[in-house]
């Protein structure tokens, strides 16, 4: 009995272990699943509070843009009131103006009118009093002749008056239409020289060139070598046939020591082959700065308008024509020298360009490649000395005592003659072996020399002791001067 008391003791607390166990069991299941079930209340008040926080900021998006809309709205309103009330303006204005037009056309048609009604009854007027007069003049004789005589003084003064203000007019032009860059031109000195000069020239050559057969001197008073002297001639030849044929003119390049006649030589180069001539000066440019790429330009275009072709000389051509790259060139100088190439990149009918220089090595290559003839003016040899001495001898002071009449027999201021005694041949070779190395313009400035120092003698004679004093004095200076430039004697002859 008592095991079996103990049997059913220890089946119950072993049937309380269990239900113990069962009952942990069963509370650590619930509270896993209250746990999960918490964390799911967690997630759904979050995922809750997330779409609130969207419909709260899709709320506001619409809201902004329901009031944006508004706005947009609005002004597109006051825009469109501005629009139509601008164009009920403009309307208002055109109909105005339109009325406005209207009103002076009707004014002016009036006016028209009266004015046409005006004229009418003065021509009717007229004509009756023309027809009058005219019936009176036909009538009578003299009246006749008075009136023809009348008409025709009146178509000569009209024809006068013309004529006359086209002369003047020409004159204007060609003086004030000369570039200034021009020193010296053979063309409207005179509103007559265009046809004095042709005449003039043309009978002077003439005569020179007849005059060149017999003595020998076909330039004139430019003394050169006998062959330079020939080859100008020809140039000047073929520049006069040149322009007869209308084939292009050629560019020369003179060079050779100052004073050896280069100026004068393209001067008579001009006139010989008939054409104009214009001298400038190559140091004449640089000044002009940016100017001068205009007023090289003006100087073409002058040149261009020339009937006859124009000889156009720069003297001292290197100052202006020099190598490009040379750097103390300035930018200006560089300009104007393009614009020259510029102008003469051509083969020209209206332009010869002769340029002059002491030193042609310095011309800048594209200025060479234009040139088609080079004609070198050395240092007189004795012969053409001689011939200088004689030519400023006869100059200087044989002619010097003689009158000269002005234009309409005005007088000029007299010199007093000079007595010549002793100058002979002899005297005057001896001074041409004695000035050797001499410029020509040396030559001329030595004879106004002895002109001064005979002026200043006590009976105004010129002997042979004087002039050879006034030789040696200036033969003495030229050596000094050669000294003091450092240079040596240039060669002369040919
Ligand atoms: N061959 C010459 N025949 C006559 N006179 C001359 C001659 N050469 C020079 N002369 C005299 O010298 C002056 C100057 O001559 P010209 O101006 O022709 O020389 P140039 O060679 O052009 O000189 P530059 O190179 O200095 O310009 C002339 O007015 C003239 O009096």
């Amino acid at each position: 009995m008592k095991k079996q008391e103990e049997t059913r003791q220890v089946e119950l607390a072993k049937n309380k272990a269990e239900f113990q166990a069962l009952q942990a069991q069963h509370e650590t299941a619930e509270h896993e699943s209250q746990r999960a079930r918490n964390q799911e209340l967690v997630k759904m008040q979050e995922e809750s509070s997330i779409r609130q926080d969207q419909i709260r900021r899709a709320t506001e998006e619409q809201i902004q843009a329901q009031r944006r809309q508004t706005e947009g709205e609005k002004a597109e309103i006051e825009r469109e009131t501005i629009r139509v009330k601008a164009l009920a303006e403009a309307e208002g204005r055109a109909y105005e103006a339109k009325l406005s037009e209207e009103v002076n056309r009707r004014m002016l048609v009036e006016r028209a009118n009266a004015e046409r009604e005006k004229w009418i009854s003065a021509i009717n007027t007229t004509f009756d009093h023309i027809g009058g007069g005219l019936r009176a003049i036909l009538t009578d004789q003299n009246k006749l002749i008075v009136a023809v005589g009348g008409v025709t003084t009146l178509a000569a003064g009209v024809y006068t008056t013309r004529e006359g203000a086209r002369v003047v007019w020409g004159y204007v032009d060609r003086i004030l239409g000369q570039p200034s860059l021009i020193r010296e031109s053979s063309r409207g000195k005179y509103p007559w020289s265009g046809v004095l000069s042709r005449i003039v020239s043309s009978t002077s050559n003439k005569l020179k060139w007849k005059d060149s057969g017999k003595k020998g001197n076909g330039l004139g008073d430019v003394i050169l070598h006998p062959s330079l002297q020939k080859r100008i001639e020809q140039l000047a030849n073929a520049t006069a046939n040149t322009q007869t044929h209308q084939s292009p003119f050629r560019n020369m390049l003179f060079y050779g020591p100052p004073g050896t006649g280069k100026t004068m030589a393209a001067r008579e180069l001009s006139q010989k082959s008939g054409l104009d001539y214009a001298l400038m000066t190559g140091g004449d440019v640089a000044p002009l700065g940016s100017q001068a790429v205009t007023k090289i330009h003006q100087l073409f275009d002058w040149a261009k308008k020339s009937k006859r072709g124009l000889l156009l000389f720069i003297d001292e051509a290197d100052a202006f024509l020099c190598e490009r790259n040379k750097t103390y060139m300035s930018e200006d100088q560089r300009s104007a020298l393009n614009a020259l190439l510029f102008r003469t990149g051509d083969q020209s009918k209206d332009i010869v360009l002769a340029l002059a220089t002491n030193r042609p090595g310095d011309l800048d290559s594209a200025v060479a490649d234009r040139i088609d003839e080079v004609l070198e003016f050395p240092l007189p040899g004795e012969d053409e000395r001689h011939k200088l001495l004689k030519l400023y001898l006869d100059k200087y002071i044989v002619k010097a005592g003689q009158s000269k009449s002005g234009w309409f027999g005005q007088s000029q201021p007299q010199q007093e003659k000079i007595i010549i005694t002793g100058i002979s041949e002899e005297v005057i070779r001896e001074a041409a072996a004695k000035t050797q190395g001499f410029s020509g313009r040396e030559i001329a400035k030595l004879m106004v020399s002895v002109q001064a120092a005979v002026y200043g003698s006590k009976d105004c004679e010129l002997n042979s002791e004087l002039f050879r004093e006034v030789v040696d004095y200036k033969v003495a200076e030229h050596q000094q001067r050669r000294k003091l430039a450092g240079s040596e004697t240039p060669g002369e002859g040919i």
